[in-house]
């Protein structure tokens, strides 16, 4: 992973922080005000009624001190209490926002992005470098206060101190009270700005490491913890007791030395850190008490300066400690970054054509494919033409490229030689998101979810019910939605309604084919999408799809191939070559080709049945 700049990574960072929370940058600056000004103005008042005391003994002016700083830390604490409620909501909801923002950029990828192990890895990465060890976009949101209000201590002690330097009074003159001794001071308490910074660059150091020794830890996490609740893993999970053998590989990957070496670094440095600040403490109590001593401060003002170097080392403490941080961040950011920056590699500035509204006609010219990261062609040297408003069974063993076809006509890979044509043209010249539209695919493991059963016939929030029913009863799920207790209402499952339904596989397959009716596009792809149907039913479905489609052009993939006789032409695969094609008749008459074979081991099965 190549490392970005830190300050471009800081400005676009903060930046997404600001999108992802809106109001949290300028209610932390007030925030950290308000943090840092409130007891620095006590102790100022403070020091003024000691002077006081210890002076003319003014009683009003005492007064007034005295009311002015329990004014101060009255309002300062009412303010701060009001904004950080503010601060508090927004990050109540940081969590979900952050996710969405991450899950968000996945749904715009590129699907051979999606299906590309790197990219998940990245993500999983990601997520577990921000929810394990808080590093990435969420540091920098949790750093914000940490940076702003040791700033503010940092200014406002400043302001405090400078009447150490330009005392008037007269007083005894000694190395102590020399300006000498104040370089040395100012000398000492800068010293631990580069020892600071060192203790940090260790701990990124350590934690790279520790990361890199563990490369696969957050993979193994995030599969781990999916699986274990995955329900379409809990049958085998119980079955071939599994839980063991995964509890022993989670603990291998993700165990407790991982963590111990990263938190007991950082618990060593914090401590070497705090040891540093009370030794300068120390110097600077010991300093001005003797300057006190020699006359040099009056009682009030010790109390004042001591508070405010004591301050200034903090703050410089801190403040060195955030920056470290952000240098210890920086490669997590570039991660992010990295992740956000993936290229769109189907929407460019080459495909802006808008897709022909007369008849579409599509066509391979002799394209051939290889998945990425793989040396095997997944199909070789294709060259055929979808008829147009005609239907096309594609059959084939196992592995024989069907899938991919469809993958490539979709535009979910683009192929590695060759090209596929719309009406002629290049299809990487058209509109993207266009060109998707023009396809009403049923894959075969198409995904519902857990809403409405109109929600997820028409894919969304909003919907034509009339259609949306339409679709399902075509669909063959007429009976099953007369009997849903809220028709299309009802939910699936019931992971948000205790009402919802459980259905069949069967049924899920024909909830997925109804959508594919809704979205009515005008070419229609089933890529053996009714496997959990028994032959009748398949048949049935098919049969009624080809009618309802009318002229629109269709593609079936089965493996069954009596389904697919109402198919006039059909295309047989072959180790990722069209070795075959015609109609049913003409196919079978080939009595030495793959379709024969297939035909008659089916027919076979079926009659020994
Ligand atoms: N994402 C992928 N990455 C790498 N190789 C893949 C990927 N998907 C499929 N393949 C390989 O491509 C070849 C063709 O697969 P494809 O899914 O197109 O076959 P298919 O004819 O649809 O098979 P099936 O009948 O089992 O659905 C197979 O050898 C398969 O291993």
């Amino acid at each position: 992973m190549k490392e970005r700049s830190i300050w471009r990574n800081l400005v676009r960072g903060y930046g997404i922080v600001n999108r992802l929370t809106p109001t949290y940058i300028p209610l932390t600056v007030a925030s950290s005000f308000i943090k840092a000004v409130q007891p620095l103005m006590v102790l100022f008042l403070s020091a003024q009624i000691i002077n006081e005391l210890a002076g003319e003994r003014d009683t009003g002016r005492i007064t007034l001190y005295a009311v002015l700083a329990v004014g101060f830390a009255f309002a300062g604490s009412a303010i701060n209490a009001a904004v950080n409620r503010r601060i508090t909501t927004l990050n109540s909801t940081l969590w979900a926002r952050f996710y969405f923002f991450l899950g968000n950029r996945y749904m715009q990828l590129n699907y051979d992005q999606v299906e590309d192990t790197m990219n998940n890895e990245r993500l999983a990465d990601i997520e577990a470098k921000s929810n394990g060890n808080g590093l990435g976009l969420l540091r920098l949101h949790y750093s914000l206060p940490e940076l702003l209000q040791p700033l503010f201590e940092l200014i406002l002690s400043i302001i405090l101190v400078i009447g150490m330097f330009t005392s008037a009074s007269s007083y005894e003159k000694t190395f102590i009270t020399s300006p000498y001794a104040t370089v040395l001071l100012i000398l000492l308490i800068l010293s631990m700005i580069p020892f600071t910074y060192l203790i940090k660059k260790r701990e990124e150091r350590i934690q790279k490491k520790v990361f890199e020794d563990n490369p696969k830890a957050n993979t193994y996490v995030d599969f781990f913890n999916e699986y274990m609740q995955a329900k379409n893993a809990a049958k085998d999970i119980r079955l071939y007791k599994q839980a063991p053998a995964i509890e022993d590989h989670y603990n291998k990957s993700v165990g407790a030395e991982y963590w111990y070496r990263i938190f007991n670094l950082v618990g060593k440095n914090n401590a070497l850190a705090a040891a540093m600040n009370a030794v300068l403490g120390g110097c600077v109590y010991l300093f001005i008490g003797l300057r006190a001593l020699y006359g040099m401060y009056p009682l009030g003002s010790v109390v004042q300066y001591i508070g405010a170097v004591t301050g200034v080392v903090g703050a410089l403490a801190k403040l060195v400690s955030v920056v470290g941080n952000f240098i210890t961040n920086n490669p997590y950011l570039s991660l992010v970054f990295e992740y956000l920056d993936l290229p769109d590699n189907m929407q460019n500035s080459a495909s802006s054509r808008q897709i022909p509204q007369e008849e579409l006609e599509f066509e391979f010219r002799d394209v051939s494919f290889k998945y990425p990261g793989s040396d095997h062609y997944a199909i070789k040297n294709l060259s055929m033409k979808f008829n147009i408003g005609e239907r096309l069974a594609v059959v084939g063993l196992n592995g024989s490229g069907k899938t991919t076809m469809i993958k490539l006509l979709c535009r979910l890979y683009e192929p590695t030689e060759g090209v596929v044509t719309l009406n002629g043209i290049d299809i990487r010249e058209y509109d993207y998101s266009a060109y998707m539209g023009v396809f009403s695919v049923v894959f075969q493991d198409f995904k519902l979810y857990s809403f409405s059963l109109g929600h997820n016939v028409a894919a969304s929030e909003s919907y034509d019910a009339a259609l949306a029913e339409e679709s399902l009863i075509m669909a063959g799920l007429s009976e099953k939605i007369r009997n849903m207790p809220e028709g299309l209402h009802t939910y699936l499952h019931k992971d948000f309604s205790d009402d919802g339904v459980e259905i069949s596989g069967g049924e899920a397959q024909k909830v997925a084919l109804a959508r594919a009716l809704y979205k009515n596009a005008p070419f229609v792809i089933l890529d053996e999408p009714t496997a959990a149907l028994d032959p009748i039913a398949e048949f049935e479905i098919y049969s009624r799809f080809n009618e309802l489609i009318g002229g629109k052009t269709a593609i079936f993939v089965s493996h069954r191939l009596s389904s697919c006789r109402f198919c006039h032409d059909i295309a047989v695969f072959h180790e990722g070559r069209l070795i075959q094609r015609g109609s049913h008749d003409k196919l079978l008459a080939e009595r030495d080709g793959k379709y024969a074979e297939l035909w008659n081991a089916q027919a076979q099965y079926y009659v020994g049945a």
